[in-house]
């Protein structure tokens, strides 16, 4: 696993997200479900609550957008890169963005898997880089296990235990 310089980190043992725009390619309450089990893959490994809000500034801010979306990272169309979040902190800090551009699916042989990119987006929400292990959710590219069937690798749990500690049962 990796961490980013300074290894930021949610210091607030409750963080905030909002949903603030869908894909077409999917209804909006499947969205909210999976973006909610993707925060509850990482959530059950460590100390920290996730609350959605549906209106106002939260911590982490959700959407999808296509091509240049007012941040310093436009997207590219079908392909190539799928999403990206930032590292913790303020504003644009936490965010991610998905590209309006994929063909966004729940648990279905074509598209991209929503549920395997918002786990691996959140995982950077959360302060996680890239990982060297072929089999964690955190390795660069996307496609390497059965993004219908994952889970969190050892490494990928290794990682986030790092930043925030043990979920203490
Ligand atoms: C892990 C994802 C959920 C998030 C990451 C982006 S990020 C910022 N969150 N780490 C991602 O999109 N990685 C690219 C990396 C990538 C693979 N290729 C590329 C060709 C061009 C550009 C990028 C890529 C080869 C062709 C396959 C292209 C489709 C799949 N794309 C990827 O796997
Ligand atoms: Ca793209
Ligand atoms: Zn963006
Ligand atoms: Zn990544």
């Amino acid at each position: 696993y990796s961490l980013f310089p300074e290894s930021p980190k949610w210091t607030s043992k409750v963080v905030t997200y909002r949903i603030t725009s869908y894909t077409r390619d999917m209804s909006p309450v499947v969205v909210n479900q999976l973006v909610a089990k993707a925060f509850e893959m990482w959530s059950k490994e460590i100390p920290l609550r996730f609350k959605r809000i549906r209106w106002g500034v939260a911590d982490i801010m959700i959407g999808f957008a296509r091509g240049a979306h007012g941040d310093a990272y436009p997207f590219d169309g079908p392909g190539h890169i799928l999403a990206h979040a930032f590292a913790p902190g303020p504003g644009l800090g936490g965010d991610a963005h998905f590209d309006k551009d994929e063909f966004w699916t729940d648990g279905s042989k074509i598209g991209i898997n929503f549920l395997f990119a918002a786990t691996h987006e959140f995982g950077h929400s959360l302060g996680l880089g890239h990982s060297s292990d072929p089999n964690a959710v955190m390795f660069p590219t996307y496609g390497n296990g059965d993004p219908q069937d994952f889970r969190l690798s050892q490494d990928d749990i290794e990682g986030i235990q790092k930043l925030y500690g043990v979920e203490n049962h």
